[in-house]
């Protein structure tokens, strides 16, 4: 269930063809359009409706400074995936999104799967992960990252076995529908909101995770939210704007 605008692709057929996407002449009214910018992969609508192009950085800006300052295996983040002293699991992120919290986990040592189904998102991801690849500041974490582009509500067993990354932890950070105020959401958040949707089929995600994860499953929900339809969480972690619900099946410790 992913959002309703449509994105086309600026003068790079090979692009278009890596993610299904059309190209830009043959579609002309698209809202979205993903394009290269100051040699990386923009992805860019009317920016008094969309703000600033949305790309993958990181090496620079807000991922290069909370791996800096961001309270390493103290963050709420680190503490709810179980990463703690002579620990660390390895991670499926089955909500990419734009990979900042997957990045923070790498940088604190974890070996991370990226599954997003979004062609558009999944796209900047692969660009943003290339450009870390070679950048002496980012090249050790993102050597620890990998991408896969699929729903992670289905077939995620499969998806997970192929990486050769162990699903000790699945992480989830599904969109939630936001209340009123809309007009307040950044622009910027709107455009990922029309690409990405309300994700309202998380409870299947979640199904999903339960049967594949192997020793927890965390989902980050805003604050008041509700947790998603399933299961109740074992623990639940508080933080200052948003929580993890903590599903447990094993202790992280045992082996
Ligand atoms: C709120 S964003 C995640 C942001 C991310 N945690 C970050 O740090 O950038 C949710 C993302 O999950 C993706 N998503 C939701 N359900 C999914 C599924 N079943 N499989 C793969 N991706 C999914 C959406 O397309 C969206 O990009």
């Amino acid at each position: 269930m992913t959002g309703s605008a449509r994105v086309a692709v600026e003068d790079d057929a090979r692009l278009a063809a890596r993610w299904g996407l059309p190209m830009r002449v043959d579609a002309p009214d698209a809202p979205l359009v993903l394009r290269h910018e100051d040699e990386r992969l923009v992805l860019a609508g009317d920016p008094r409706d969309y703000g600033n192009p949305l790309a993958v950085d990181f090496a620079a800006g807000r991922a290069a400074h909370r791996r800096r300052f961001g309270g390493g295996r103290g963050q709420l983040i680190a503490r709810a995936c179980g990463l703690g002293k002579g620990v660390t699991p390895s991670v499926v992120d089955a909500t990419a999104g734009l990979g900042r919290d997957a990045f923070v986990l790498a940088s604190l040592g974890a070996e991370v799967l990226l599954v997003e189904r979004v062609a558009a998102i999944a796209a900047l991801l692969e660009d943003g992960l290339a450009r870390a690849a070679v950048d002496p500041d980012a090249a050790e974490i993102a050597a620890r990252m990998r991408l896969v582009h699929g729903d992670a509500g289905h077939d995620l067993a499969r998806r997970v076995a192929e990486s050769g990354i162990a699903p000790q932890v699945i992480h989830l950070d599904p969109m939630f529908p936001h209340r009123a105020k809309s007009a307040l959401v950044k622009k910027e958040m709107r455009l990922f909101r029309e690409l990405a949707g309300d994700d309202a089929d998380a409870p299947r995600l979640l199904e999903a995770a339960l049967d594949v994860a192997t020793h927890r499953v965390v989902v980050k929900r805003p604050r008041k939210a509700p947790p998603i339809d399933g299961p109740a969480p074992r623990h639940v972690l508080e933080g200052k704007t948003s929580r993890y619900d903590l599903y447990v099946h094993r202790s992280l410790t045992s082996s």
